[in-house]
Formats: C-alpha cells, structure tokens, sequence
C-alpha cells in the first residue's frame, strides 16, 4: 500500500511544519493517499448520551453515556499548558476538537472483551435500548464489505443521536486485524468531519496469547493477534488469575517487545478503570508527548509491583539522554533477532533539517508504509519555535506544530515506530541524517 508518493509526503510534512504562521487556525490534518488538506473547523461538542449494545460474538458499536463525575475532560492544548499559553504564539494553539470520540476494543477470541463484567457495569448503560439503538456489523471482512456497513452506521448514528451521547465503543470480533478499522477514520470524510479516533484497547489472554503469538500464518497472511498488540494505545493482560506469574511476566515481555509504546495493565474479568478505555487520546496530537515518553510506554505501576523486572527493555535508556552532549542519541530495537513486528524507538537531542527531515521521511513512507504500522514523534525542526508534533498509522500522517519549547528546554527529538522487518540502525542512521 506504499501509494503515498514521494512529493506528497514530502509536502505533508514541509507543509505542516510551515502552514500554521499561514493558516493560523489550522489545527489537525489528515494526510493519508490524498494532498495534503488542511481542516480548518468548529466542531460541535456532543454532550448527553444514549447507549447501544449487539451481541458478544458479533462487532458491534456502543454508543456511552456516562456520568458527570466521570466525564473526561477534553484536552485542548491551550488549556493543558496554561504557563506556555501566555507566551505561546497564538499561531500554534489548536482550537477544540470536539468530535465524538470513538475507541476500538480488540483482543483475540475468548481474551474477554466483555467477559462477565463489562468495561464498567456501572457506568456503561447498555441494553437498556430499543431496537433503533443497536448497531450490528455482519461478519465478514472488514476490508471489504464491513468497512462500508462501519460507515454507514457510524454516519447514521451521528446524523440520528449527535449530542444524545459522548463515546462511541466499537468491538471488533476476535478475528479483526484493527488497520482497517483505524483507517477507515482517516479515509472516511463522513467520519473524519464527525468522529475521531481515540484509541485502540488491545485485550490479551494471559492463558492462551502465546499460542496464538506463536501462530505461523501463511505468507502474506497476518498473524491477528500480534497486530492487535501492534495498534493498540492500551493493553490489557487480563485472565491473570489462570496463570502463573512467571508466565504473565514473560508474556508481558513478549507484547513489550512487540509494541514498546502502549501502556498495559494486568487483569482479571477486564476490571480496569473506565478513563484507562475511554479519553485516552492514542491518536490526539496533543498526546503525542506522553506517547513517546518512557515513562508512560512502562506498565502500570498502580497495577502491579512487578513491572520494574519484567519491563526492562530500552527505555530505561531514554532517561540518560539530557546528561549527554548535543546529538548524542540512540535508539533501541527489542528484538533484533526477530524479523516480525517489534518497536524502534529514537531518542536524539538536536534540531532536524526541514527538508533533509521531508525527504528521508517521505521516502520511508513509500517505500515502507505497508511495514510500520504505527509511528509517533515529537520533534524540532531547526528554525522552529514550536515543538513538531506527528503521529502515523501506515501511510496516514497527521501532524502539527504543538506548543513552543521552554527556553531552557532541552530540544529532544523522540520518534517512535512500531512495524513489521524494522531495522533499528538504519532507521537511526536515516534520522541521524536529518539532524543539522
Ligand atoms: N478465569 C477467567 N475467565 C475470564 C476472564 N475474563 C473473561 N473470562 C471468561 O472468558 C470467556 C470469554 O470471555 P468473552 O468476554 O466472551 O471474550 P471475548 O473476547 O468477547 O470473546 P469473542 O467474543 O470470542 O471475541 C467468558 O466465559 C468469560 O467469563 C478472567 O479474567 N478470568
């Protein structure tokens, strides 16, 4: 699918980094096969809720109401950095992005999507509609006819019950690889105008994962259950009460090495907080910075004491960068001796070279855009007073300047990829290049 063409990419990138002192309202754009288009919008906020529910083996689409008390806040970068905001270039500030957000829930069969609680039972007020509230996808390929069913029902429930609910809730069934269902909020203007992506919610079963992990596929064929970890913003390692703990630590392990971006909570019957599902921003640019922090990549700490020994992968060695020199970098691979997906992270001090930066990632995404599935980044471009920030899901790229870095902020690039066949030394190498 390496369809994006040198030039647009190239143009995506120049022209994000550049458009906002032009199109000074411009806040987030969506660059997918197509130019670059930029979006200048007034969405409308969608408050009161309804709730919409199918059977378990089908997907289906959950439309949330949820209580004040526990309403997420929307996150505006204006109101999330009140001390730059004073200071800050009124060119860079994002206006809200009040579309209705929409989260995936994917895990392979039987990992207990719903198990015998929902997400939270209390706050989830299903089943309690009628008929016009439910919304069943048939089985089938999501690729091809689904996608068109996901469409249509998505625009027909924003056209019917816009502002009637706060959350939309979809549950691919065990099978699903999620590319498509992510994609399809890019592709789809009727989406793209009215829902956004909030993030994808990876269920693994503690049990059975490895089996399915270790799954060969024929070639060509994906192996589901490792995408899913690979797309997912938040994991959840949930029937930990039928194994032991050596096996949930080195499963964890495994997904770690798998996606090194994604945070992950260990569970039993899927309890975990609603906020943890729900208003996570996995593809907010405004998140970006938390995404590709180290911190926020490790296991939950709250959830488990353990994590400190089971998650001792490269991050730890983003922490020593701001003692190093200018341009002293690295960049970590989990698992060089496998050519399946893994995760590369980057961590670099020093500003990039607009068009050197154009021109390296323009090409990687032609050439590549089938093999990374997923890439975050936060950088500096040389010349700019405003951090870049950027997220990628194959050869959708979407990114803006974010707020302005501190003065006595020490300028970080972070990128991070997760993908199939990654070579960490020459993705390094090609960013190293970028640097001035
Ligand atoms: N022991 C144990 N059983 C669980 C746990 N979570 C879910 N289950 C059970 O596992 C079974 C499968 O759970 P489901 O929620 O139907 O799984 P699913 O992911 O929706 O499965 P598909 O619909 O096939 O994709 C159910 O019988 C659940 O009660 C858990 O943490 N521990």
């Amino acid at each position: 699918m390496a369809s994006i063409s040198l030039d647009i990419a190239a143009a995506a990138f120049v022209g994000l980094a550049k458009c906002h002192s032009k199109y000074p309202t411009c806040s987030r754009v969506r660059t997918s096969v197509l130019p670059l288009l930029w979006r200048p919008k007034c969405f409308h906020t969608a408050l009161n809720f309804r709730s919409i529910s199918t059977q378990v083996t089908q997907p289906r689409i959950l439309s949330i109401e949820m209580p004040k008390s526990k309403r997420f806040s929307r996150r505006f970068t204006a109101a999330a950095a009140p001390a730059q905001a004073e200071s800050s270039d009124v060119s860079t500030k994002l206006p809200p992005d009040d579309r209705i957000p929409a989260t995936v829930i994917t895990g392979f069969l039987g990992s207990g999507k719903y198990g015998e609680v929902d997400i939270d039972g209390s706050l989830v007020a299903a089943k309690s509609t009628g008929a016009e509230d439910i919304m069943m996808l048939n089985n089938g390929c999501l690729c091809c006819t689904v996608r068109g069913d996901l469409v249509r029902m998505i625009v027909e429930l924003v056209n019917k019950k816009k502002g009637k609910f706060d959350h939309i809730v979809i549950e691919t069934t065990g099978l699903a690889n999620p590319a498509p269902i992510i994609q399809t909020f890019y592709a789809e203007d009727q989406i793209f105008n009215d829902v956004k992506l909030d993030g994808v919610v990876t269920l693994v079963d503690a049990k059975h994962a490895n089996i399915h992990l270790d799954d060969v596929k024929p070639k060509g064929v994906v192996n589901e259950a490792v995408e899913q970890i690979a797309y997912a913003d938040r994991i959840i390692v949930n029937k930990t009460d039928l194994v032991g703990e050596p096996q949930v630590a080195s499963l964890i392990q495994r997904i770690r090495s798998i996606n090194g971006l994604a945070n992950l909570k260990r569970t039993q019957f899927g309890r975990v907080d609603l906020d943890y599902v729900l208003g996570i921003g996995g593809f907010d640019l405004e998140r970006i910075e938390s995404a590709v922090n180290a911190e926020d990549s490790k296991e939950d700490h709250a959830s488990h004491s353990h994590d400190h020994e089971h998650d001792h992968d490269h991050h730890h060695d983003h922490h020593h960068d701001h003692k190093h020199e200018h341009h002293d970098d690295h960049h970590s691979h989990d698992h060089t001796h496998d050519p399946g997906v893994s995760s590369v992270s980057i961590v670099c001090e020093g500003s990039l070279d607009l068009e050197k930066a154009n021109m390296w990632l323009g090409t990687l995404l032609m050439e590549r855009s089938d093999d990374i599935y997923r890439m975050k980044g936060l950088l500096s471009v040389e010349g700019m007073k405003e951090r870049f920030v950027f997220q990628g899901v194959h050869d959708i790229f979407q990114g803006s300047p974010d707020r302005l870095w501190n003065a006595d902020e020490q300028r970080t690039n972070k990128i991070v990829f997760i993908g199939k066949n990654l070579n960490a030394q020459e993705l390094e190498k090609g960013f190293k290049a970028c640097l001035v």
